[in-house]
């Protein structure tokens, strides 16, 4: 029979796209059509009603489907900006004083970025005015805006919080904590008005919708109705895949929907059958990348090798190569050519050593898979809780140098800072830096402040990401800016800067943000990719010493990803990575718990539209 779920005909174009959700999309997609088409085939869950009936049906254009979805669950008001009313759980402890009783979401015009696209200030129990709350850009932009943030892990887990975040607002009951925004202001209106204290006319939500699980794991578990939902999101996603505007997102969309759909169709024991897959391809991977296969191999256009003559290149028994490289060919990393070649895939080629993801595979192999292999031993000896850190963590105690920090342990060997810094590469262009936070008072206040520092980069490493603020905000002066890192990074960094446009007339601070208070009353202290390095009292002892250094109007910035509770699967496995250097991923509420913790209080929330990425804003708990 015909497949329902016809993707090969999409799968030239994801062939030709080149990112890290490729292997994802190719594998995910291929595994949804034969598991779904093998429920067909034996008539299981149609005869059932489980899954949509194959026959055609007309399929709704983007905008069509975002329509039909608005107006399912909202009503529309004269100026055609959409609110949603979904009420406050019920619990006697939050203290919503700025807040409306009942919590709503400004849904763009188009309804394309349906609790995305704006960011706001407001989670259960936390406490902060409506002013905080201001608009991103809209979805197709933050996927089809830079040439460098193509569909990433980062943006797959913002599709799925985008279907979560949909499907949250349809339930009335359901949690509510990440789904909403909870003010209720347009996206067009001043951020100064304040929330409307009723729901507009018309936004009676509809009934609850059963809960969803994300993932493997949720076999069987879903609803007919999220079955359909999903099944429907393949469908018109891979169809809107051939226009250029909504390409990425559709893909992304295809891709999360897909992986969802999968965890509930997949029977159990597949499910357990693919972890020994992926232990045997991160093995067969880590054997390659020692014996450097994949710098060895031809990466020409078309280029393939013998296995004999590779096996040759690499001092390797030939039978032995090739059972390795069949683990890897199976699985689509490499491509087996017959009778006896074998050619690199896109993937293949990331994980060359020159590569960023080579890099970052490098790493994570020690911090994920040796480092889990020494947590029952590590939990034996420090207890079974989170790692308190900075030192006395997994990495460190597999080291066998318990008492150095992640950091102080990496600086150790150079040669693994280098390949830190490659993997930091491709991170920094995954993850947006820009275009959340709202620039125009620092910029007006630095103007007329000239001598106060504004900018301060803490943990900011050789001046990258000052670099990326300094180019699109030429405004923000070099000698308002300062980099703060440990001293053996700055020493490294200064000099090179002196040669760096951007960063010429900036001031480098060797500081230890563990034990000194940096320097005192400027504008912007901006954490980027610090906060999740570290559990929750060093996280708090390292704001509590900037906050010493804070004036009222000072702002602490936290750039980090926001997770959602239960997470999806990517910023899960981020926060176990986390684990074993004692860090972890934290929500919007563990964020202002440390901030209250360290003297600070949450005054604004930025997020990206396309991904989980925000930044927090904290201001000095005591200051207006
Ligand atoms: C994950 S990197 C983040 C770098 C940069 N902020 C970014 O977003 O790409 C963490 C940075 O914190 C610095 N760092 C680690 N421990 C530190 C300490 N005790 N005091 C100051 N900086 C530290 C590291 O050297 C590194 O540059």
């Amino acid at each position: 029979m015909a497949p329902y779920l016809n993707v090969d005909s999409q799968m030239n174009y994801i062939n030709q796209t080149s990112d890290f959700a490729r292997a994802d999309a190719i594998n995910t997609l291929k595994a949804v059509q034969q598991v779904v088409n093998g429920f067909f085939a034996q008539g299981s869950l149609r005869d059932k009603g489980f899954i949509p009936t194959p026959e055609p049906s007309p399929i709704p254009r983007p905008e069509e489907l975002a329509q039909a979805i608005t107006n399912d669950i909202v009503g529309q008001n004269e100026t055609g900006v959409l609110s949603i009313s979904v009420p406050m759980p019920p619990s006697g402890d939050q203290d919503m004083k700025d807040g409306p009783d009942a919590r709503s979401v400004v849904v763009s015009e188009s309804g394309t970025s349906i609790a995305s696209g704006y960011t706001t200030n407001a989670e259960p129990g936390i406490n902060v005015p409506a002013s905080a709350v201001r608009q991103t850009s809209n979805v197709t932009q933050a996927f089809s805006g830079g040439a460098d943030r193509t569909a990433s892990s980062d943006a797959i887990d913002g599709g799925a919080n985008e279907l979560l975040n949909r499907a949250n607002i349809s339930d009335a009951s359901g949690p509510s904590s990440e789904a909403v925004a909870a003010a209720d202001i347009s996206p067009r209106q001043q951020q100064d008005e304040p929330p409307a204290s009723q729901p507009p006319s018309g936004t009676e939500p509809k009934a609850p919708t059963p809960p969803h699980p994300v993932g493997p794991g949720a076999t069987g578990s879903l609803s007919p109705e999220r079955l359909r939902f999903l099944a429907n999101q393949i469908s018109c996603s891979v169809d809107e895949m051939s226009s250029p505007e909504t390409s990425e997102l559709a893909r992304l969309r295809t891709v999360t929907a897909a992986m969802e759909l999968v965890g509930a169709v997949r029977p159990p024991p597949d499910t357990i059958m693919s972890l020994f897959v992926n232990m045997s391809m991160v093995s067969a991977v880590k054997v390659f990348q020692s014996w450097r296969v994949f710098d060895i191999m031809p990466a020409g256009k078309g280029e393939s090798i013998s296995y004999a003559e590779l096996a040759e290149k690499v001092n390797a028994e030939e039978a032995l190569l090739i059972r390795m490289a069949w683990m890897l060919s199976s699985t689509g990393i490499l491509r087996h050519e017959e009778p006896d070649r074998v050619a690199h895939t896109p993937t293949s080629m990331m994980l060359r050593e020159d590569q960023p993801m080579g890099s970052m595979f490098k790493i994570m192999y020690t911090n994920v898979v040796e480092a889990s292999a020494i947590l029952p031993a590590y939990f034996e000896t420090y207890g079974r809780r989170e790692p308190v850190g900075p030192a006395h963590i997994p990495t460190s105690f597999l080291a066998g140098k318990s008492e150095l920090e992640y950091f102080e342990l990496l600086n150790q060997d150079p040669e693994r800072v280098k390949m830190f810094m490659r993997a930091m590469a491709i991170s920094n262009r995954r993850v947006p830096t820009l275009g959340m936070y709202e620039m125009d008072s620092v910029l007006t206040q630095a103007a007329e402040e000239p001598d106060r520092l504004a900018w301060v980069d803490v943990g900011g490493g050789n001046g990258h990401t000052l670099k990326l603020f300094r180019q699109a905000f030429p405004a923000l002066r070099a000698e308002q800016c300062a980099v703060q890192d440990l001293p053996e990074v700055v020493e490294a960094a200064k000099e090179l800067a002196e040669n760096d446009e951007l960063l010429r007339g900036v001031q480098w601070h060797p500081f230890n943000f563990h034990k000194q208070s940096p320097v005192k009353g400027a504008l912007i202290y901006y954490l980027r990719h610090i906060a999740r390095d570290y559990s929750d009292s060093v996280l708090t002892n390292i704001l509590r010493n900037i906050a010493q250094s804070m004036r009222p109007d000072s702002r602490l910035l936290i750039a980090e990803q926001l997770t959602v509770t239960p997470p999806p699967v990517y910023s899960a496995f981020k926060d176990y990575a986390m684990l074993t250097i004692g860090g972890k991923e934290r929500t919007l509420e563990q964020f202002n718990a440390v901030g209250a913790a360290a003297g600070l209080r949450v005054s604004g929330v930025f997020r990206d539209s396309g991904t989980p990425h925000a930044v927090v804003e904290f201001a000095l708990a005591n200051s207006d």
